[in-house]
């Protein structure tokens, strides 16, 4: 059964606000979607790529372990790689954060690739209303754990929407794990 895999504390607080912390000093990018379009009916957000940010590899070594973990448990997908920077995201309430309903898997070279997204909640949700990360892996809507720290993991091909923000910021980063199409 194609669920979401869900860590409740795969990153602790005080690791999450070290994450935040770093990126707080990047200048963003407007978010890009999938095929590299801008359309704010679809999503906006603010984007920093972790690898321009200085030294979070100890990050991208717990987000392997992360989505290695639920692989094995849930999915036993064939993964190889993870050939995208993570993002990390922030929908801020003043600036009509969300993003609609979309799939991940893209048409570019690597986003063509995606097999398993993961999305860790870097906010602490008493900071913000709104934003939550909806998930379709079948006829049912599930809700993903907004607890900071936590961990959704989930086939990059599977619906998935961030509800519109209506008070705060709130942070996430996604990975992708990438592989050889589906058949
Ligand atoms: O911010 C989130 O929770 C989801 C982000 C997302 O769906 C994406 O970057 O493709
Ligand atoms: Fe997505």
């Amino acid at each position: 059964m194609m669920a979401v895999h869900s860590v409740p504390d795969a990153f602790t607080t005080w690791e999450c606000d070290r994450i935040v912390a770093a990126i707080a000093k990047m200048p963003t990018d407007e978010a890009l979607l999938v095929g590299r379009n801008r359309d704010h009916n679809l999503r906006n957000a603010e984007l920093v790529w972790m690898d321009d940010v200085g030294d979070l590899s100890w990050v991208m070594t717990r987000l392997i372990e992360v989505v290695s973990h639920s692989n094995n448990q849930q999915f036993d997908f064939d993964v190889r790689e993870f050939a995208e920077s993570p993002q990390i995201a922030s929908y801020d309430a003043a600036k009509g954060g969300h993003f609609a309903w979309h799939s991940d898997i893209g048409n570019g070279p690597a986003a063509g690739k995606r097999k398993l997204t993961l999305v860790l909640q870097l906010s602490n949700p008493d900071t913000y209303d709104g934003g939550d990360l909806e998930i379709m892996p079948s006829a049912h809507i599930l809700l993903a754990n907004r607890a900071q720290g936590s961990v959704s993991v989930f086939p990059s091909f599977a619906l998935h929407q961030v509800t519109p923000i209506k008070r705060g910021i709130r942070r996430s980063l996604t990975v992708w794990a990438h592989g050889p199409p589906f058949r």
